[in-house]
């Protein structure tokens, strides 16, 4: 019988079905942070239970740690120095691998999952945190839980869910001379709505995938959250093997070419089905930027804030009528007149070394507008470093950006970093909601060329249209 990649996955990790509506499955890996991770690791060890594979179980410091030079364990957010010692602590005391805050390989949890080859094709893996999606660009099957999932996944190594249904994405054609795959996300939301993967388990598949490079399939899997996805998937290629060869916990010698070799069969048979299976012209795709408090509100930097009527197929009058006033918006008007206070390069969406390179090659010889509070802040350490390697955060200092140590920072202000109160922010990240970067801010979602042109514009701005 013919199979999707998904399938082909799930199959392989089925342990038993339980009742008529749940399936136990082998869990090969949990990766935990010191927000949520926290609460998993306490409440295991009230329960007096232990982790049955430590070796596969990993934590990292990125939520609620501040990103400021010389930060410690003294925190922004008043409470935030217990989760991190208590995090420390708990990791210590069950024999996990925690990436410290002073570890040269601490970061975003879905940043450094991949670059320590922790994640790899084949494997489930779990996270309570909703965007282990983007960990499905390794043709992995990789999703967000709770903390009583993440505690159940520590003690049995297995989890008992539902059985999510598939939908396939087809993206035809090559994206368009600077147009991003966090574009092609944004395009899709506003196409699909944020509704739109509800349930489902997406496979990204067609020429203009396999074009793009390992971070950007992971930018575009890691917004299946938005879409209200189980997860994303992309199958495993040249380009994978390519990324993971070598990586720390990535299989070596003889291992690495047997797993190859797997790997290479894991890829949806030609006549494989899906419940949902969707076709996509890349060359529809533009540079995307959303306007309102969902991310839904996209649309291309060339055109206005929609009124009512363009929207209304998706949009009820009410939740409009509050995202325009929120965001203080009169249709019509043109996206690129709207004037901004800050700019936020970062996230497990986009802090990534592609990502800040294609940033500062638009930085390189200019100035962030007077008054726009610009701030970078690489995914990881190991993005960090290398990015220094080459200079780029000499190219983001020199412009007016702020150059942070790697976490979350301003993706969340429930971290404790925190935007000006409403500030106007053109954001890297994933998440548009009310007050996402700090009280009542209005976050405007796009790809971090975008963010970078529109801090030196002063307001929203098509990177293309930069002179030179
Ligand atoms: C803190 C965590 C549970 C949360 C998530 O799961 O998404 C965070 O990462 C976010 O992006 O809001
Ligand atoms: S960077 Fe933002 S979206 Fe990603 S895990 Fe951290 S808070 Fe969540």
């Amino acid at each position: 019988m013919s199979e999707n990649i998904f399938e082909k996955i799930w199959r392989s990790h089925v342990v038993a079905e339980v009742g008529t509506d749940a399936t136990l499955v082998l869990i090969d890996r949990v990766f935990l942070h010191e927000r949520t991770g926290s609460v998993a690791l306490k409440s295991l060890k009230e329960a007096g239970r232990a982790i049955m594979a430590p070796a596969h179980v990993f934590c990292t410091m990125d939520h609620i740690v501040d990103t400021f030079p010389g930060r410690s364990d003294k925190t922004l957010m008043p409470t935030g120095t217990a989760f991190i010692t208590e995090t420390r602590a708990a990791a210590h005391e069950a024999g996990i691998t925690l990436f410290d805050l002073d570890d040269e390989r601490q970061g975003i949890v879905h940043v450094i999952s991949p670059e320590q080859g922790i994640v790899l094709p084949g494997l489930t893996l779990v996270c309570p945190d909703s965007h282990t999606c983007t960990q499905g660009a390794f043709g992995a099957l990789a999703w967000g839980i709770g903390s009583t999932d993440a505690e159940h996944a520590l003690a049995t190594s297995t989890l008992r869910i539902k059985k999510p249904k598939t939908m396939r994405i087809t993206v035809t054609g090559q994206l368009g001379e600077g147009v991003t795959a966090k574009d092609l996300a944004l395009y899709l939301l506003a196409r699909y709505s944020a509704g739109g993967g509800k349930g489902h388990v997406i496979e990204y598949a067609g020429p203009a995938i396999e074009a793009l490079e390992m971070e950007a399939r992971m930018t575009l899997c890691n917004m299946a959250t938005e879409f209200a996805a189980f997860s994303a998937v992309i199958a495993p290629d040249d380009k994978t093997f390519a990324y993971l060869k070598g990586r720390p916990y990535a299989p070596k010698g003889a291992d690495w070419d047997l797993a190859v070799e797997n790997w290479r069969a894991l890829r949806s048979d030609t006549d494989a089905s899906y419940d949902k299976d969707y076709v996509v012209d890349a060359a529809d795709v533009g540079p995307m930027i959303t306007w309102g408090t969902s991310p839904q509100h996209a649309t291309t930097i060339d055109g206005k804030v929609p009124s009512f009527a363009e929207v209304s197929d998706r949009d009820s009058r009410e939740a409009y009528d509050r995202a325009m006033t929120y965001m203080d918006l009169v249709p019509g008007t043109p996206l690129q007149d709207l004037k901004i206070d800050s700019a936020f390069i970062g996230s497990c969406t986009n802090s990534r070394i592609s990502d800040l390179r294609r940033a500062a090659a638009i930085l390189k010889g200019r100035k962030v507008a007077a008054g726009v509070k610009a701030i970078c802040v690489p995914g990881s350490m190991a993005v960090k470093r290398a990015a220094e390697a080459e200079g780029l955060d000499v190219i983001f200092k020199d412009a007016g950006f702020e150059w942070r140590e790697a976490g979350c920072s301003m993706c969340f202000f429930a971290g404790g970093e925190s935007m000006a109160r409403r500030a106007r922010v053109v954001t890297s990240t994933n998440r548009n909601f009310e007050s996402r970067q700090g009280p009542e801010t209005r976050s405007h979602l796009a790809s971090p060329e975008m963010v970078a042109a529109s801090a030196i514009a002063g307001h929203l701005a098509d990177p293309r249209k930069l002179e030179r």
